[in-house]
């Protein structure tokens, strides 16, 4: 599913020292992941390499078999739109639109997303049925966005991230404003949803209480000193 080899990351090409260097790294399908490491020890450049944001300096990153330093800018963003949740830190969600319009534009720029999404009904009642099984009360699902509690908006980025069961979820500490029993029912909620689209699930968090809920822990600051 995802394959790193002999990657480097620098911000910028004169740096001294890459940010990433990577020699190994393999996940495989359906695998729930726990990545960790200090502030500023990289996940998020980790991330961004996963998703196909930023390129590697040197190296290889293959997504489902896919080279992603050979496909162009726009066939990164089309792969990842195709392929790929991200539910990120801060949420991104469009303040202005409501859970459910915030949940269908997750494929909006995918057609395999929006077919796979409408196929048993229409797209507005899977997101429905999306942030309910997340955990938002479906009174909420019309309201503005912004109007909603943190762990409320967080559960509406969950839902937009797993529209349209794409192959792999990315979060990116989705959790940190939660309190640790919210943090746990939540991981057991993007558990259900992971497994129900058969979708791998990478979740990033310095909090190391949360290790144990996941079958795999990958340190960051080990994958870096196998060099
Ligand atoms: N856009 C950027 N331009 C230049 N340097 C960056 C950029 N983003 C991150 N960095 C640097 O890369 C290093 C790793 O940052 P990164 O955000 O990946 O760490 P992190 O492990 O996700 O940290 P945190 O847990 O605090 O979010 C840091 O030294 C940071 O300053």
């Amino acid at each position: 599913m995802i394959s790193l080899k002999n990657v480097t990351f620098k911000w910028h090409k004169d740096d001294a020292k890459p940010t990433l260097n990577i020699p190994h790294l393999s996940i495989s399908k359906g695998e729930h992941v726990f990545l960790h490491g200090p502030s500023g020890s990289g996940k998020s450049t980790l991330l961004a390499l996963l998703a196909g944001i930023n390129t590697p300096t040197s190296g290889e990153v293959y997504i489902l078999n896919n080279n992603l330093s050979q496909l162009s800018n726009t066939q990164r963003d089309i792969f990842r739109a195709e392929n790929i949740g991200y539910i990120f830190q801060n949420f991104n969600l469009l303040p202005y639109l409501t859970p459910i319009e915030n949940v269908t534009l997750g494929c909006d720029f995918s057609k395999k997303r929006k077919q796979l999404a409408s196929q048993s009904h229409s797209l507005e009642n899977e997101a429905a049925r999306l942030l309910s099984a997340l955990g938002l009360h479906s009174q909420d699902h019309n309201k503005n966005v912004a109007t909603l509690s943190i762990g409320q908006q967080q559960r509406v980025a969950a839902a937009r991230a797993f529209i349209g069961s794409p192959e792999l979820i990315i979060a990116d500490e989705p959790t940190s404003a939660l309190d640790t029993a919210n943090r746990e029912s939540f991981i057991t909620l993007l558990f259900n949803q992971a497994e129900q689209a058969n979708s791998t699930l990478i979740f990033v968090s310095h909090d190391e209480t949360l290790k144990p809920l996941f079958n795999r822990t990958i340190s960051l600051v080990s994958l870096q000193e196998q060099i």
